[in-house]
Order: structure tokens, then sequence, then C-alpha cells
């Protein structure tokens, strides 16, 4: 059996535990898993995780026991950690029994900054036994003491939250209410660049970050995703993630793909880019509208002003409207609302929410103006850490893998996930962008120029499963880079179109 220490190559996922267990799908044995009541707690949990646990409470035990691993070989750790009466099949435990606190993977030097801010000066008094290391450590186990506490029961069951019954209506959310919008001023203003620095920990209501303005469709995605949230408008989607990476937010909402307009290129490049993991995803019915001043005219409008894909998911309604408009993309739908507003702009239209339209005090002049009926758009929630993925419910999971040899090698990994049943529910490709082309020579024919990629998998299994396990293993034999980018439960709340369908 593989040491999970063995498995950093995932980042995260211990896929190699399984390693050496046989595969009934490919081999025809039935052998099961030798190991399978072992570490059922643990074997899960990413090697970032793994390798910076300060201690491990049972707080089932009388006197809560805590450990502190001096080298992380887990399972000597749980064999003599676990008091007696909780033999190695009791490590069957679900997650919110067992508190394992932990840090992620910074620098000590960021931690300390981060953690002295978070703790409003808790490194303060540095110069006691232990030092810095200490310090590090306490702090740590606080801030992530904290985020355990913080984590949404939605997450801790696994899941979305269930009863959500409307969205693009947002009765349900916990956002900014209109009648407080007196006017754009009073709402907040969008995180920038220059706001980046890490902040005081919070109160107790999950901090989510979003690309835009109040009203904008991603804000509606983060209260759909976590009901009670305070949802924190960003400027940038680059800046909604470093508001994570920073601890300003806890979690981060990013939309990637919509049934009309497709995939969101960007949002595909910066989750490569960055080292957030995968924890959630929503699917957002969207309703567009089209919005303009008071008395204003459809006539009288020569622009139409939206975000990329909002104009994209309504390009042939606009044309069958006839209107005779300019369109010009701006950052987010509701930001287009706000800045008609700001500006009294009395020719210019924005497609945003009706949402927006309150927020920013205009008129209606068309509902429902979407090309497809069924318009929604795909969101995924970003953390720090990654959620313990369950095999209680459905889970899909997130890859991105690029090969030496080009598209070369597509075919053999979609097999491995072909051969064990698993299905794929998405495939992108993205341009490799350290090294866009290959050049093959040929010294009869020339030089041919072959396009180099990423390819971004989803798929609908769980790592908490065998099979996925066992896929990406053989994944990994194909492929010369391959990251885990999240297993999280799928958006299973059942079909709402927007309204009047
Ligand atoms: O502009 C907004 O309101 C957003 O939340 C962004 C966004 C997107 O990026 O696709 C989200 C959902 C809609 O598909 C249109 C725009």
């Amino acid at each position: 059996m593989a040491k999970i220490s063995d498995c950093s190559k995932f980042d995260g996922y211990p896929i190699r535990m399984e390693q050496k267990i046989s595969d009934p799908q490919i081999s025809g044995a039935n052998r099961g898993d030798p190991d399978h009541g072992e570490l059922q707690a643990l074997k899960y949990l990413p090697i970032s995780f793994i390798n910076h646990i300060n201690s491990i409470c049972i707080p089932s035990i009388k006197n809560m026991q805590s450990i502190t691993p001096s080298s992380i070989d887990l399972k000597s750790l749980m064999r003599t950690a676990l008091p007696p009466g909780l033999g190695l099949t009791h490590h069957r435990v679900g997650p919110s029994r067992v508190l394992i606190q932990c840090v992620s993977r910074f620098d000590s030097a960021n931690v300390n900054a981060n953690a002295s801010a978070a703790s409003g000066g808790f490194n303060a008094g540095a110069g006691h036994v232990g030092g810095v290391r200490y310090d590090w450590q306490s702090s740590c186990a606080i801030l992530a003491s904290k985020v355990v506490s913080q984590q949404p029961d939605n997450e801790k069951n696994g899941g979305v939250a269930d009863g959500i019954t409307a969205v693009n209506g947002h009765p349900t959310l916990d956002l900014v209410p209109v009648k407080e919008a007196k006017s754009p001023s009073a709402l907040p203003k969008p995180l920038s660049i220059a706001d980046l620095s890490p902040a005081p920990m919070h109160g107790s209501e999950l901090r989510v970050a979003y690309q835009g303005v109040p009203g904008a469709y991603s804000e509606a995605a983060a209260g759909k995703a976590y009901p009670k949230c305070e949802a924190i408008p960003c400027d940038q989607f680059e800046v909604a993630f470093q508001a994570v990476e920073l601890w300003i937010a806890d979690r981060a909402v990013l939309p990637v793909e919509n049934s009309l307009g497709g995939s969101i290129h960007r949002n595909y490049d910066l989750l490569l880019r960055h080292r957030l993991h995968i924890v959630g995803e929503v699917q957002l019915p969207v309703h567009h509208c089209l919005l303009a001043l008071p008395g204003v005219r459809k006539e009288y409008l020569t622009r139409v002003i939206s975000h990329p894909q909002a104009l994209s998911q309504c390009e042939h309604t606009l044309t069958k409207m006839g209107l005779n408009v300019a369109r010009e993309a701006v950052d987010d739908t509701a930001g287009a609302a706000e800045y008609i507003a700001m500006n009294n702009l009395r020719d210019t239209a924005a497609i945003a929410s009706v949402r927006a339209a309150e927020l920013y005090g205009l008129q209606i002049l068309a509902d429902g103006i979407q090309d497809d009926t069924g318009n929604v758009t795909r969101f995924v929630m970003l953390a720090r850490e990654p959620i313990i993925p369950r095999t209680d419910r459905p889970f899909k999971t997130s890859i991105v893998f690029a090969h030496d040899k080009g598209t070369s090698v597509l075919f053999k990994v979609l097999s491995a996930f072909a051969f064990r049943n698993i299905s794929l529910t998405k495939i992108e490709s993205r341009p490799h962008r350290n090294r866009p082309i290959r050049l093959v020579d040929d010294a009869n024919v020339g030089t041919a120029k072959h396009f180099e990629y990423m390819f971004y998998v989803d798929f609908e299994a769980s790592m908490a499963e065998v099979r996925a396990q066992n896929a990406l293993a053989e994944v990994q034999e194909f492929t010369s880079f391959l990251r885990v980018l999240g297993s999280y439960p799928m958006d299973m709340t059942p079909w709402s179109p927007s309204r009047e369908e």
C-alpha cells in the first residue's frame, strides 16, 4: 500500500492509496479493497491538507483528545491515536465528527501576516516559547477552526442549498434589499486591486466574492449557493480569486459556461493560474431584460450595453425586435444598468436582471429577451481548501490535463473513463499558454506547427469512489500534467426555468 505522501502529484486527492487494489471493472478480479474500512475519514483528505495537520480532535470522546503528529504517516497516526473503543473500523465517522485543525500551504511569513491581521494583532506577543513556529501553528489553527465553524450547512451536507424556490426574482436571497438602495451610490462598491490587503476576520456570515456589482447574475448565484452569505462585489474575476486567497472572502463564485453562449474561457484560464479548489456548482436560470431610464422608448435607443455573454445570449431577440442599435460590451450586466443610471443616458439600454432594474431605478422595456427560455449559466464555487468528497449523493469531479504529444492521448484518456462507466459532462480545450505551439519537422515536406492544449474535463463521479481514483491513476500514465480542480456535489435542484415558461 503506497503511503499517502506518495500522492502529492494529485494536488489533493490521494488516489495512490488505491493503486494496488484491483479494479474489478478492468481486471475481472473481485478482491475488493483490503483497507477499505481504514482511514475512511481521512483517506480522501488532500495532501495539502494532510501535510499541515496540527492535531486531530475527536469531539465524541469525553476528554477531547488531541494529538500532534511529528510525522505525517496517517495510518500509524490513526492506529496509535485513536482511543480504545474506536477501532479501525470506526474510522467511518463523518467529517463533522472529526475536527481536523489544519493550515493551508502558505509560506510562514504570509501566514504570520495573515494570522496577525486576522486575529487583530494575535501575533503581537511572539516572544514566548515556541516563537514563530508556535505562533504560526496557533494562528492557523484558529483561522482554520473559524473556517470549519463557518462551513455552511449546505456544504457540510455535501451539497447546494435545498429548497431554493426562486432565483431570478430573488425572493429567497439575502442580498442588498432593493428599498435600501435609494441611489446607486448607496450600494457597495466593487473591490479593486487597491483594496486587496488582508482584512480582519469577519463575523459569522460566509463572505462570497463575485465579479460585478449588486444585481449581477453572479451575485444571484452566490445567493443560491449560500443563501445567508455576505456577497462581496469585485471589479474583476482576478480580484475575486485574490479576495479568497487573501482571506478577505471565504468563497468565490465564478461563471464557467452558459447554455447559449458556451464556455467563459477566461475563467478556465484563471482556474489553472490560481490554486483555489472547486467546492460546488450552481446552475442559475438567466432571465434577461432590456432596461432603460424611465420614459425612454425603444425607438430612441442607439446603443445596447451589457456583458458580452448577455449580449450573445440575446443576439437573435435583439435583431428580431428591429432595434437599430450598436452593441457594446461592458464588465457585467448590472454594471451596465448602473452606468446608464449614473450618467443619465437616454439613448442607451442595458441587458440585465429584474433586480438590476429595481436597484438602479430603470424601467423594463422588454422582459425575457434571452434567445432560449431555458437559458442557464453554470457557476462554480471556489475555496482555499477542497471539501471531502463523498459517495452518498451525486458528485462531479473537474480535472485539467496536458500531454507533450498534444491531442494524440485524448482518446486513451477518455477511454479510462468510458471503461469504468464514468460519464463526462464537459470537455473543453484551451491553449497551452506555456507552450502554445509544437513544431514537428519532416525533412521531406517541411515543418508542421501543432497547437498545444490544456484539456478540462468534468466527470460524474466522486474522488471518494474507487473507479474515479483508478481512472485518474490511469489518466496520469498518459499525461504529462494532471490536476484535480475539485470534487464537489452536483447541483441537483429541481429544474425551474426563468419564470413564465
Ligand atoms: O454580468 C453578470 O451579471 C454576470 O454575472 C456575468 C455573466 C457571465 O459571465 O456569463 C453571468 C451570467 C450570465 O450568463 C451573464 C453574465
